[in-house]
């Protein structure tokens, strides 16, 4: 199945069509389903949800909070009030602007527990600990680890969750959740989904704006032999729907066909 992507010249058409999306697949999941299993990353992404799911008058008041299980489609490995937590940066942009009334979504967090030790501190980097931070956020994913809807970003070298270019973890197949304590991006520690579970989505849909993503969105749509991860991610043939949601400027005098949403 081949990527679709969708381009608006605008930042803020950009965030209404991916509230647009994600209004979407929120109905039509809970046709059948009593919960929306959606999956965020961090970046640049808080702030668009935070302009379609609070900001937005029109989609605004139809999500449906209290039927929404929300996951992390990678974490860093620091507490939850961290300035790098992802979980964190959804809290301050979305969670903590909703209206006092809304029945809040459930959050599914790290296990903050894991990464103190006895006197409280966050310990240094440990395999093993980080390890089991990655098997307790593992056993909380929804069943067969299937999302309705996987929110992505691309980083200027092409990685997606904390999936790397040529990192061993691109070739996981075990686990649903790994970690990874050697991520180029800092902070070092962190855990991701892996490829399993993208191939399980129902929709991905990968966010990318401004001019400084042109070059690696230009070798992801023209490059059919590229191996970075956002390009594998487009590759996937196991059924799962994988939109863009771009500006004009991100994909400036790049050959890809666009639509608006
Ligand atoms: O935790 C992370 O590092 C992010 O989840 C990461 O994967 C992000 O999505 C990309 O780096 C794009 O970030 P921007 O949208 O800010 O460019």
């Amino acid at each position: 199945m081949s990527a679709k992507v969708y381009s608006h010249a605008k930042h803020d058409d950009v965030a209404n069509a991916v509230g647009k999306h994600i209004l979407k697949i929120q109905d039509e999941s809970l046709k059948s389903s009593s919960t929306f299993k959606i999956a965020l990353s961090g970046g640049s992404l808080g702030k668009v949800l935070k302009q379609c799911l609070i900001d937005n008058s029109t989609i605004a008041p139809n999500v449906q909070w209290d039927k929404w299980e929300v996951y992390f489609s990678d974490e860093r490995l620091v507490p939850l009030d961290h300035p790098d937590s992802n979980y964190g940066l959804f809290n301050e942009m979305v969670l903590s602007n909703l209206p006092a009334s809304t029945t809040k979504p459930k959050v599914k967090t790290i296990d903050e527990s894991l990464l103190t030790g006895k006197d409280g501190q966050v310990e240094s980097s440990s395999l093993l600990k980080d390890q089991e931070i990655a098997k307790s956020y593992e056993a909380s994913l929804p069943e067969n680890a299937k999302f309705d809807l996987i929110l992505l970003g691309c980083g200027p070298d092409g990685h997606t969750c904390s999936l790397f270019p040529e990192h061993k973890l691109l070739q996981e197949r075990n686990e649903f959740i790994s970690s990874i304590n050697d991520s180029p991006k800092p902070p070092p520690r962190r855990i991701t989904f892996t490829f399993p579970v993208l191939e399980r989505a129902t929709s991905i849909a990968f966010v990318a704006e401004g001019a400084g993503k042109a070059p690696i969105l230009e070798e992801i749509f023209t490059n059919k032999s590229s191996k970075l991860p956002s390009k594998l991610v487009n590759d996937l043939d196991t059924g799962v729907e994988v939109l863009w949601f771009v500006d004009d400027s991100a994909i400036e005098g790049i050959n890809v066909i666009s639509s608006k949403y």
